[in-house]
This record gives structure tokens, C-alpha cells and sequence, in this order.
């Protein structure tokens, strides 16, 4: 039951549709109850007691409780509905809201498909149980509630011989209970496996075609849907097994109904009218608690799935603001580290190692380094992706933990060593961090990405609509659109990571070019493996392990005898290589 308090926020604000739908639910229960007394009373009443007259009038009550019962249901099933509709609604928006705002940390163990599940399924199957599960428990109640208290007026012992088998089907529903809940947990498990599988195969569906995985891919794929397809066998069996015999339960109560009231009735001491009244009540009383077994099943479906929507929900986020923080201020773009040190939640290795360095506002920093050795991490924790395990980083000489976020990041431009770009238009795509912003703006911003011509070559142009992640770009232009993204936000820091990693050396010498007037009063932080997209910064960064372990200007560095000059002389003898190469051919 915590599932569902600690869920109650989206269901209980609007609890008038289910106090309507509970209402008309006792009118549909009271009319159904009320068919066996009327049935006795025209056995009993009328035809063994020959009063022929009563009915046509019998049969208008009849069609008159049909017309009640028949809107009353609608009315109990619309309203019914719209309880868990609206659930729905709410859950989904608070969830996805809740995506928005999860740190990275979150996404870098998250599974796409997984989360899918979770916002499609689950949502879904915790709405079905607000909409009928919660009814159906009432309409249980209520049926073997009033059936009870009807059969016991009739016949105190035919009921009490009746019902003796109750307890051993309530042990029965028990047992199928703690059964079928951990089943439908692990349903639920697989089937978030299986979208995983799904989609990360779409989505990488280049490299697996690439390296000839089709059919490993499908074995792979086949061993999720066996997992799912055996789960739910699982779970049909505990079905079968339980469901015949809560039936047998039931059959039996019929018999000794049948059998013992039948003795009654030749013996004078239930009228044949009260015994047809009792054999239908107990069906009322027999039939819900077998449906015991569905509305179980609905309840553990449901459960299962808040407890998988809690624990996105209850996901803690320790990236947050602080309280009042620096809002609405225009930052200068002076970077300071003091001390800095980065530890991955669950690396035990530090992915930065006290980094200390200041770069003045409008100045240029190249970082260079092998792969892994942190150059991503530090830029990393300018806009808070991730928090500092030790140290500070300052902007213009204050925390980036005073600002509020929109100020922090909505002055910071990230072009990513992946650039995504969503499935609108181009435009749309480079407005994206700037949704105001002009067709000039926008131009202006893929000039200086030198996307503008081949976006003017497209059929479209501006208004080309991008397949998903921008395909039927290259991967040259959707870096250059990315760039063009973030020049159109007009950002004071702007950083660039490997930006210009898939573009041809001639298109790079381009983008530099137009680079150097977006610079201009910007912090930028070129993040590069090319020596070339760096060599005229103010200030290059040179990283290994986690540590900066050289620093200063290009035409110092490559006579320091230093890791750069290494860099250096590997990137440009072999050019130098390549041109006598090309000279002696
Ligand atoms: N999200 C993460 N979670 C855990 N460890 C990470 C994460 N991101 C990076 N690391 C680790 O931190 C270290 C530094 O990685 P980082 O991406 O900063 O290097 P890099 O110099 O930018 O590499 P590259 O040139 O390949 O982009 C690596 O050992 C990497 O495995």
C-alpha cells in the first residue's frame, strides 16, 4: 500500500470522479441485488400463488431498474475512466519534468528503452487499476457485503452450510497473491529489457550492419524475447494452476447449496422462490472473490508498476540550485580552478586530479591531451553537469554553484564531440537555445559555422526537416550546425569539444577563420586532438591522467621538450612525410 500513498498526489486532487464513479456503482450493485428478490417474489408471490395480474406490472419494474441500471453504469464507468486518466496525464508530465532535471549522473547508467517502458507500460498499467482495480474492490465489497445479509434473512443454516467453503478459497486467493506479484515484477523487468534491446538497436543499426552482427543481433535479441516470453508462461501457469481450483471451491459451494437447500424446500421449510434467490446470491458472493484473482492480478500489475515509477521519481538529483541563487546577471567569462578534483560516482579512480589554472574573460584555451585524460571533464563541471568532488571553479571569481542554472548555462555554448540534433527543421535546430531569435540571427549564426551553403544547397534550405538525430546530414555538417547552435545563443563562454573532429582540414581552416570574430569577447575552450585547431590560442592546457602537465602558448611548447612537442612532431612530420611523398611521385 506505500506504492500507492506515496503516489496518492496524482490521483487523490481529484478524487470527485471517483466519489461519482463509487455512487453509481452502489446504485448498478443495488439494482443487480435486487433482481434475485424480485425473482423469489414472482416465483413465491405471484405465479405459485396464482396472481397472474401483477405481471405486466412486474415486468415494467424490471424494465425501469434496466434503464436505471444501464446509465447508471455509464455514468460509474465514464467517471471511473476519468480518474485514471487524469492520473496518467499528471504521472507522465511529472516524470518526464523529472527526466529533464536528472543529472548526468543518471543518464550515464540509464537505459532509453528501459525508461520508455517505464512512461509507456507502467504508466499504463498503474492507470488500469485506478480506473477499474479500485471499483472492482468496492464492487466487491459490496456484493458479498449485501449478498450475505440478504442470505441470512432468508436462511440463517442454508447459509452458513453454503458458504463453509469461503475460508479455503480466501487461503487459496491469499496464496495466488503472494505468487503473482513477484511474477508480474519480473514481467515488467523483461519487457523493460526488451525495449532496451529494441532500441539500441535502431539505433546503432549502422554499426551493426557495418560489422556483419545482423545475426548475432538477432540471437541476442531472441534471448530477451525468449526471457519475456518465459516469464509470462511463468506467470499463465501460477494462473492455471490456481484458477481451476478456486473454480472447484466454488462448484462445490453450488452442490452443497443445491443439495442441502433442495432438502429444505421438500421439507417444507424454504420456499422453491428463496431457494432460486439463494442460488443466484451465491453466485454474487462466489464469483467476485474467483474475480478476487483479477483484481489481485491488476493490483500486483500496478504495484509493480508504481514501485518502477517511484523509483524514477524518488531518483535524487545532487546537482541542485542553491537557495537564492545569482539570477539574471551577465557573466564576463573569467574561468577560474582552484584546486579541482573529479571522482565519477563509482569510479574508484579521480578523472581529474587537482587542476588549478585562470583564463581571462574573452581569451582563447586549447586543450589537448590523450583520450580519457580529462579534457571533457573539466568543461564539464563549468556549466554543473557534474559537481566537483574538491576544489572550486569560479566564473568571473564566483562558485558556479551560486547561479542559478538558466544563468549559468543559458551563457554557456557546448557544441559536443557528438553533436544531436533533433528531428525539426534546421532552423529550429539552430534556434534551438534561442527560440526568439531571427532569420538573420539564425543566418548569421550558420555563416560563421560555414553551414550556410550547404544548407542553401538543400531543397528546402532552412526549412529541410532533419531525419531522427539529424540523419541525412554527415556528420561535417551536423557538427557545423551544432556550432551554428551555439554561436546563435550568443554565449559568453562558448566550448567547443572536439568540435571540428569531423570536418576535412580545408572545411576547419574555414570554420577557424569565421571563428575568430565569434571569439571575440568569448571564453572559448577548444577541445582538440589537432594540434592545428589550437595552435593559436592564448593559452593551451595540456592534459595527461587527470593532470595538467604542461602549459603556455603554441610556439613555446613545442620546444619544451614536453608531451606537446611530442604531439607536435608526430602530427607534423608525418604531414611533412605525406608531402614529400606526394612531391616525389
Ligand atoms: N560519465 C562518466 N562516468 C564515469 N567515468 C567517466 C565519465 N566520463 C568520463 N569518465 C572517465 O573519466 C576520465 C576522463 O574522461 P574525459 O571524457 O574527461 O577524457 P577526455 O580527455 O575528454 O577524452 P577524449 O579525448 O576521449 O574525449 C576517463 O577515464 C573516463 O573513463
Amino acid at each position: 500500500m506505500n506504492t500507492f500513498k506515496k503516489l496518492k498526489q496524482f490521483y487523490w486532487s481529484h478524487k470527485r470522479y471517483f466519489f461519482i464513479s463509487i455512487i453509481f456503482l452502489i446504485v448498478t450493485t443495488a439494482i443487480t441485488l435486487v433482481y434475485p428478490i424480485v425473482l423469489q417474489k414472482t416465483i413465491d408471490d405471484v405465479i405459485i400463488a396464482g396472481k397472474y395480474d401483477f405481471i405486466p406490472f412486474l415486468i415494467l419494474a424490471y424494465l425501469t431498474l434496466m434503464v436505471i441500471k444501464g446509465v447508471a453504469t455509464y455514468i460509474q464507468q465514464y467517471t471511473g475512466d476519468m480518474f485514471g486518466i487524469i492520473a496518467m496525464y499528471k504521472l507522465r508530465k511529472r516524470l518526464y519534468e523529472k527526466l529533464q532535471f536528472l543529472p548526468f549522473r543518471f543518464y550515464d547508467n540509464a537505459k532509453t528503452g528501459d525508461i520508455m517502458s517505464r512512461l509507456t507500460a507502467d504508466v499504463q498499467g498503474f492507470r488500469h487499476f485506478l480506473s477499474y482495480g479500485f471499483t472492482e474492490v468496492i464492487r466487491f465489497i459490496l456484493f458479498v457485503g449485501i449478498s450475505m445479509i440478504v442470505m441470512f434473512t432468508y436462511s440463517i443454516r442454508l447459509t452458513i452450510v453454503t458458504l463453509f467453503a469461503l475460508p479455503f478459497l480466501m487461503v487459496v486467493v491469499h496464496k495466488f497473491d503472494k505468487k503473482v506479484h513477484p511474477a508480474f515484477r519480473k514481467v515488467r523487468q523483461s519487457f523493460g529489457q526488451l525495449n532496451t534491446k529494441v532500441q539500441e538497436n535502431v539505433s546503432g543499426i549502422k554499426t551493426v550492419k557495418s560489422l556483419s552482427k545482423e545475426d548475432f543481433e538477432i540471437e541476442r535479441f531472441h534471448d530477451f524475447n525468449l526471457d519475456f516470453r518465459d516469464r509470462n508462461i511463468f506467470n499463465s501457469n501460477i494462473w492455471a494452476k490456481y484458477f481451476p481450483l478456486m473454480e472447484f471451491i466454488g462448484n462445490i459451494c453450488i452442490i452443497v447449496l443445491l443439495s442441502y437447500g433442495g432438502l429444505l424446500v421438500i421439507n417444507n421449510e424454504l420456499n422453491p422462490g428463496e431457494l432460486v434467490a439463494f442460488y443466484s446470491l451465491t453466485g454474487y458472493i462466489i464469483m467476485p472473490i474467483m474475480n478476487l484473482g483479477f483484481i489481485i492480478n491488476m493490483f500486483s500489475q500496478a504495484k509493480a508498476s508504481g514501485e518502477r515509477l517511484l523509483e524514477i521519481l524518488e531518483e535524487p538529483n545532487e546537482i541542485k540550485e542553491k537557495e537564492n541563487p545569482i539570477k539574471h546577471i551577465e557573466i564576463k567569462g573569467e574561468v577560474t580552478f582552484n584546486n579541482v578534483s573529479l571522482k565519477y560516482a563509482g569510479d574508484e579512480k579521480a578523472a581529474l586530479n587537482n587542476i588549478t589554472f585562470s583564463i581571462p574573460s574573452g581569451s582563447v584555451v586549447g586543450l589537448i591531451g590523450a583520450t580519457g585524460s580529462g579534457k571533457t571533464s573539466v568543461t564539464q563541471l563549468i556549466p554543473r553537469f557534474y559537481d566537483v568532488t574538491e576544489g572550486e571553479v569560479l566564473i568571473d571569481g564566483i562558485n558556479v554553484k551560486d547561479f542559478d542554472f538558466y544563468t549559468l548555462r543559458s551563457q554557456i555554448g557546448f557544441v559536443l564531440q557528438e553533436p544531436f540534433l533533433f528531428s525539426s527543421t534546421i532552423k529550429a535546430n539552430i534556434a534551438y537555445g534561442k527560440p526568439d531569435a531571427t532569420m538573420e540571427e539564425i543566418m548569421d549564426a550558420a555563416k560563421r559555422a560555414d553551414a550556410h551553403n550547404f544548407i542553401m544547397e538543400l531543397p528546402e534550405g532552412y526549412d529541410t526537416l532533419l531525419g531522427e538525430r539529424g540523419m541525412g546530414l554527415s556528420g561535417g555538417q551536423r557538427q557545423r550546425i551544432s556550432i551554428a547552435r551555439a554561436i546563435c545563443m550568443n554565449p559568453k563562454i562558448l566550448i567547443l569539444d572536439d568540435a571540428t573532429s569531423a570536418v576535412d582540414m580545408e572545411t576547419e581552416f574555414a570554420i577557424q577563420q569565421a571563428m575568430q570574430a565569434v571569439m571575440k569577447d568569448r571564453t572559448t575552450f577548444i577541445i582538440a586532438h589537432r594540434i592545428s585547431s589550437i595552435k593559436h590560442a592564448d593559452q593551451i592546457l595540456v592534459f595527461e591522467e587527470g593532470k595538467i602537465v604542461e602549459r603556455g602558448v603554441h610556439d613555446e611548447l613545442i620546444k619544451n621538450g614536453g608531451p606537446y612537442e611530442r604531439i607536435y612532431n608526430i602530427q607534423y612530420q608525418d604531414q611533412v612525410k605525406i608531402l614529400q611523398q606526394a612531391v616525389n611521385k
